[in-house]
Parts: C-alpha cells; sequence; structure tokens
C-alpha cells in the first residue's frame, strides 16, 4: 500500500525548495507525493523577486477536493503566507482528522525575504501549533513565535523548545543549523517531554537552499515507515546531511544553491 504524503507549501521554479524540495524528497525516500500550493513564489539561488498568494477559499478548495478522495499518510505544511491560508489550513486538518502533521514555520527564506507576512505570525501561533504533531522550526523561527531572542546554545535551545510545547505543539523539534560550531545539532522535544539530540557534522558548503523544507519532508515521509517519530527524526537528518554532502556536485545557479536529492539507500 502506498504511503501517501500531502505538502501543503509555496513554490520555488529553481527546485530547490517549498514545494518542488518536498516533492523530491518524497519521492527520494518511498513516499507517493500530493501537493497543495499555498503561494506562487518567483525565487531562484539567489532570492526572490514575487509572490503570488493563492487566496484563501482556492487553498481550501484544493484540499477539500483531494481530501474528499484520497487518504493522506502524512502531512508537511510550510510557507503559508497570510493569516486567512492559516486558518484555512487549520479547518481542513480538523475536518479532515489529519495525521501525522509536520508542521516547518516558514518566515523568510535563506536570502531574507519574507514568506510570511508578520502579521499572521500569530495565527500561526494559536491555529497551527496546537494542531502540529511535530513543529520544526529553525532558531529565529522559534524566536519569533516566542518573541524572544534567539537561542544561542543547547540550553537555550531546550527552553525554546520547552515553551513551544507549552503553545500546544505535541512534539518540537528545534533545528540548531543557525548555530556556528562543526557539529550541526537539531533537539527534539517529545510528547512526554523527553529530550532527544541529533548531531550531524556541519559540511562546509554554502548550498543550503531548502534545506528546512527537505528536513521536514523526509520526517513527514519516514513517519509512516517507522515506528515512532524520534526514528523518523533520526533517519531524515541522515537524509539532509547526506544531501548536504552532495549539494556540490550540482551546478545550480548563482546564489546559495540547492542540496542533492538522491534515493536513500533505505
Ligand atoms: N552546513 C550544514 N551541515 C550539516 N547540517 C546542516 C547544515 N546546515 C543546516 N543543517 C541541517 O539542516 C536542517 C535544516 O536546518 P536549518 O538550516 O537550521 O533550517 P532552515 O532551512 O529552516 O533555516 C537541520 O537538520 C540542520 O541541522
Ligand atoms: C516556497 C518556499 N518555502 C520555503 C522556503 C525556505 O526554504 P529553506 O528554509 O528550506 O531554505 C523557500 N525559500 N521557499
Amino acid at each position: 500500500m502506498s504511503r501517501n504524503i500531502l505538502s501543503i507549501a509555496g513554490t520555488d521554479p529553481s527546485g530547490g525548495a517549498g514545494i518542488q524540495a518536498d516533492l523530491k524528497t518524497f519521492s527520494a525516500l518511498g513516499g507517493y507525493g500530493m501537493t497543495v500550493v499555498t503561494a506562487l513564489v518567483a525565487q531562484t539561488t539567489t532570492g526572490v523577486s514575487e509572490v503570488l498568494e493563492v487566496p484563501p477559499e482556492f487553498v481550501t478548495g484544493q484540499l477539500t477536493t483531494l481530501l474528499d478522495d484520497v487518504r493522506v499518510d502524512a502531512v508537511k505544511i510550510g510557507m503559508l503566507g497570510s493569516t486567512g491560508v492559516v486558518e484555512a489550513v487549520a479547518r481542513a486538518i480538523d475536518r479532515y482528522r489529519l495525521p501525522n502533521v509536520v508542521v516547518d514555520p516558514v518566515m523568510v527564506a535563506k536570502s531574507g525575504d519574507r514568506l510570511l507576512a508578520p502579521e499572521a505570525i500569530e495565527a500561526v501561533r494559536s491555529e497551527l501549533l496546537p494542531r502540529a504533531d511535530l513543529v520544526t522550526p529553525n532558531l529565529p523561527e522559534a524566536a519569533e513565535l516566542l518573541g524572544e531572542p534567539p537561542a544561542t546554545d543547547l540550553d537555550g535551545m531546550r527552553a525554546h523548545a520547552d515553551r513551544l510545547r507549552k503553545l500546544g505543539a505535541r512534539r518540537v523539534l528545534l533545528k540548531g543549523g543557525h548555530l556556528p560550531g562543526p557539529d550541526s545539532v537539531d533537539l527534539l522535544v517529545s510528547d512526554d517531554g523527553g529530550t532527544t539530540t541529533f548531531t550531524a557534522e556541519r559540511v562546509p558548503t554554502e548550498n543550503t537552499h531548502g534545506t528546512g523544507c527537505t528536513l521536514s519532508s523526509a520526517i513527514a515521509t519516514l513517519r509512516p515507515q517507522r515506528p515512532g517519530w524520534p526514528e523518523a527524526v533520526r533517519d531524515a537528518k541522515s537524509y539532509i546531511t547526506e544531501a548536504l554532502r552532495r549539494a556540490d556536485d550540482l551546478d545550480v545557479g548563482h546564489g546559495k544553491g540547492p542540496v542533492h536529492h538522491f534515493h536513500a539507500w533505505w
């Protein structure tokens, strides 16, 4: 039986981030990929030039058309753009009782361009976090959601992850990719409050476009294929690390290039 994985996110014509990265990840890890588009983004490795938001009613239209027909085994939620789209997605999670909901609270692209309206942060906090089985912020996103400065070490990361759980997320994976150091360390706080760290060597590459999209999509794809969330996160972390190691084999654009998706060995 297929593992049907849904991405609800924005686009990236250069194929490195957003819906395009999500689909590549789903396929690489044995999922059957499906998409609901929230925004058309004119972007590439050097930045974002334009965004065309999909009206919330049409996001709902895509979701109901799809979900009235197809069983979904896990969902990855990425760029949502506006409050109205956040609310439309929250309603669909409830109406269809969507399982294994992974929320990547995308706010800015690697180029610094905003992908979520500042006034929509409150809706992500109040409407989406309580519906997330796992939320995967990077350090600046966690800080924005909490209204605090970004964590600067592992103790600070633990405090932020705990506070995000108090806002309603069942589990939090706080990504430490933005901290300096020889390793790239992510911290998972599980639904029982237990913590697990996932450590990988820091890959010396500038080609990090789409790392967050890839990691959250890999977790969503692997969760139905693994006994629990920690196992899914562990193998997703291996996948993103290897995709980063292979990134310099690609020759895509003049800015921060994409990671290199590959058919995984599992
Ligand atoms: N240079 C790197 N080497 C190894 N892992 C990295 C590197 N940069 C990011 N990662 C990992 O990629 C994933 C995405 O992290 P991050 O870059 O923090 O998120 P985002 O793309 O949302 O900003 C995390 O697992 C992080 O630890
Ligand atoms: C449509 C879209 N969604 C998300 C990101 C962030 O990508 P990342 O943080 O993984 O580099 C992006 N650049 N574009």
